[in-house]
């Protein structure tokens, strides 16, 4: 099966610090994967390329198959991959709805005839509503979405991913700032509303990631000392030493 997201011994340096030494990674259609690792180990660093903030010192990154490499921010957006960000992106002089219906609309840009564009905001609307009722802020849709909590903004950020159509999603941190009440009810919705996508996370909090991945990579000092199961990775030798600790029981 083709994976769909596949990262092929990824280098990159900063001057001569070498910060990514070969990364390798693949994800199947619909996985969830979480990317942990120390304070500096790399993840950001690795989130940058995948997502076009950066080109790889060497290495190949593909999308289901498509070389993305070279790729910027833009155009890797296009092809289906989204990420979302601790700072949320969203637009906080605009009600929610209007803020998905415009993620939608862009996604739906239409050139061609007026009848074309016509359709196309109708579906861009009916998108905005599917996603306001995914990521359950159904009953926020018309206040404006600066003034929206901290939890409900992060929803919001992942709404605009889902109404721009992606179907690869990664995610910056997803319950960062968040209290343990708030980052249940995050994990929770990023389960349901992200249903048949494909996830990369990277998060400290391992409450999240054990909860929500099907599989963990650990990168240390830029290189993935392993990949597995939770079940695998919370008893892996290595791991513990290297980030876990012996005190881990979860
Ligand atoms: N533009 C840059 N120029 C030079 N060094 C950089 C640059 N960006 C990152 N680094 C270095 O690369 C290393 C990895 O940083 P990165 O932010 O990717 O780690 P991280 O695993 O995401 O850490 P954290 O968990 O703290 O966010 C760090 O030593 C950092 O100082």
């Amino acid at each position: 099966m083709t994976a769909a997201l596949a990262v092929q011994r990824v280098y990159k340096r900063f001057g001569a610090t070498e910060v990514l030494c070969g990364v390798d990674l693949s994800i199947e259609p619909g996985e969830r994967h979480a990317l942990i690792g120390p304070n500096g180990a790399g993840k950001s660093t690795l989130f940058n390329l995948i997502a076009g903030g950066g080109r790889p010192s060497a290495g190949r990154i593909e999308l289901f198959g498509v070389d993305i490499t070279r790729l910027g921010p833009a155009a890797v957006n296009r092809r289906g991959l989204a990420r979302s960000f601790q700072n949320t992106s969203v637009f906080a002089g605009l009600s929610v709805f209007d803020n998905l219906r415009c993620a939608a609309l862009f996604a739906e840009r239409g050139r061609g005839s007026r009848w074309r564009r016509w359709t196309h905001a109708r579906a861009a609307s009916e998108r905005a509503e599917q996603v306001l009722d995914a990521v359950g802020l159904g009953a926020r849709a018309q206040v404006l979405a600066g003034t929206l909590s901290y939890a409900e903004q992060r929803a919001l950020d992942l709404g605009l991913a889902l109404a721009g159509g992606a179907h690869t999603l990664l995610l910056d941190e997803p319950t960062a700032g968040m209290n343990r009440a708030e980052a249940a009810r995050a994990i929770e919705l990023i389960r349901s509303a992200t249903a048949g996508r494909t996830l990369l996370m990277v998060e400290h909090d391992m409450d999240a990631v054990f909860g929500l991945a099907d599989r963990i990579s650990v990168l240390v000092e830029g290189r993935v000392i392993a990949t597995g199961t939770p079940a695998a990775i919370r008893s892996h030798a290595a791991v513990r030493a290297a980030y876990l600790g012996d005190g881990f029981e979860r």
